[in-house]
């Protein structure tokens, strides 16, 4: 273990932020029963071999439930990409200089990167959060990485995501340093060797590795007997495009669109709200398994399968993206197929 020179830091006195959040993760829908239910009754009429679109089906018929209309949309499909900057980022924990964050955003903003390209291929939006890059979050290992308030409040602007008709959203980031910031928080929340949750992020040598391990492990220690409540070890060991990503679920949970997390940094933000309640997630599918060790793990922690593996660690909201095809797929089959009785095709003997 490295040695931690500072005291351990104590709960922030300032309470009430989180119960404002608390007391939305205390009203969460669950799914619309009838609505999928007349999903699998059409799927049963529609011409093809009983469940020969497997998880197609399925789909389609999680889709309604969390859109809570009997025939589910992807018309409005929007890609949020959270950007955060981090303290950490100096710990040498990233292939990449931290000035990269910024950097990306000037390039989502003039059609650059690739979600931009993945975006304008398949007709879904991109709306890009700054959540004050210029201003990184104290490095985890010595202080808090945000107050009580700053967290609450960056989850609230989290839940701007949803706003202007969205019917399906993709969660994604942007944060140079973050994926060690996702290792703390999944570390954090479920235990286990900091060295299964860390990974390469944007590619970092051996020793790049060990400074990422050394860096979770001191601020697992910072922060020891203040991490089992899920939302202090957010403000604690996480970071805003975290809180954000948080606060983007839990409000489409609330107003019913369906969520594709992306991959292994997204998805440590969303194990946050799983942490708080199991079924916080169950709205939200998994858009790919990402190359970053450490994913899989995390996948099998919360339930997930993912719907593709494409050996892409990009972020950006990409793999996330891409698994809307898919969704869009399995929408396309349920309502334009015709049924058995439209087509005159013989049904099973
Ligand atoms: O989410 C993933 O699976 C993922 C895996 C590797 C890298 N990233 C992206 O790369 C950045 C973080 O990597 P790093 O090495 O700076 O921690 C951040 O901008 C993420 O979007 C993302
Ligand atoms: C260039 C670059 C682009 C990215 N997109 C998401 N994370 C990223 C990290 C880097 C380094």
């Amino acid at each position: 273990m490295p040695q931690s020179t500072g005291a351990v830091i104590p709960p922030n006195p300032t309470g009430l932020p989180f119960d404002d959040i608390r007391a939305l993760l205390a009203r969460m829908p669950g799914p619309d029963e009838a609505s999928a239910a007349s999903v699998r009754a059409r799927e049963a009429e529609l011409i093809k071999p009983a469940g020969a679109l497997g998880r197609l089906e399925e789909i389609a018929e999680w889709l309604a439930a969390w859109q809570r209309k009997p025939t589910p949309t992807v018309d409005r499909p929007l890609v949020a990409i959270f950007a955060g900057a981090h303290g950490v980022a100096a710990r040498g924990v990233s292939a990449y200089p931290a000035a990269v964050t910024r950097q990306m955003l000037d390039a989502f903003s003039s059609g650059q990167a690739a979600i931009n390209q993945i975006c304008g291929a398949f007709g879904l939006g991109l709306k890009v959060f700054d959540l004050a890059t210029e201003k990184p979050t104290p490095d985890f290992t010595e202080d808090a990485a945000m107050t009580e308030a700053e967290c609450a409040a960056t989850m609230a602007y989290g839940m701007e995501a949803i706003a202007g008709g969205v019917d399906l959203l993709v969660v994604g980031e942007m944060g140079i340093g973050n994926t060690t910031v996702a290792s703390a928080l999944a570390a954090a929340l479920f235990g286990g060797d900091v060295a299964d949750w860390v990974g390469r992020g944007t590619g970092v040598d051996e020793e790049g590795v060990a400074r990422k391990v050394a860096a979770v492990e001191a601020a697992l220690e910072r922060h020891a007997g203040n991490l089992d409540d899920p939302l202090e070890a957010l403000r604690r060991v996480g970071g805003r495009e975290f809180a954000a990503i948080g606060g983007a679920i839990l409000a489409a949970r609330l107003e019913g669109v369906p969520v594709v997390i992306d991959g292994f940094v997204a998805t440590a933000a969303a194990a946050v709200l799983h942490a708080y309640d199991a079924s916080a997630l169950a709205h939200c599918v998994a858009g790919h398994k990402s190359a970053e060790a450490g994913h899989k793990r995390l996948l099998k922690r919360l339930e997930l399968k993912p719907l593709l593996d494409l050996d892409m660690r990009l972020g950006e909201g990409s793999g996330g993206a891409l698994a809307v095809t898919i969704v869009k797929a399995a929408v396309a089959c349920h309502t334009g197929m015709a049924t058995f009785a439209e087509a005159a095709v013989s049904e099973k003997g």
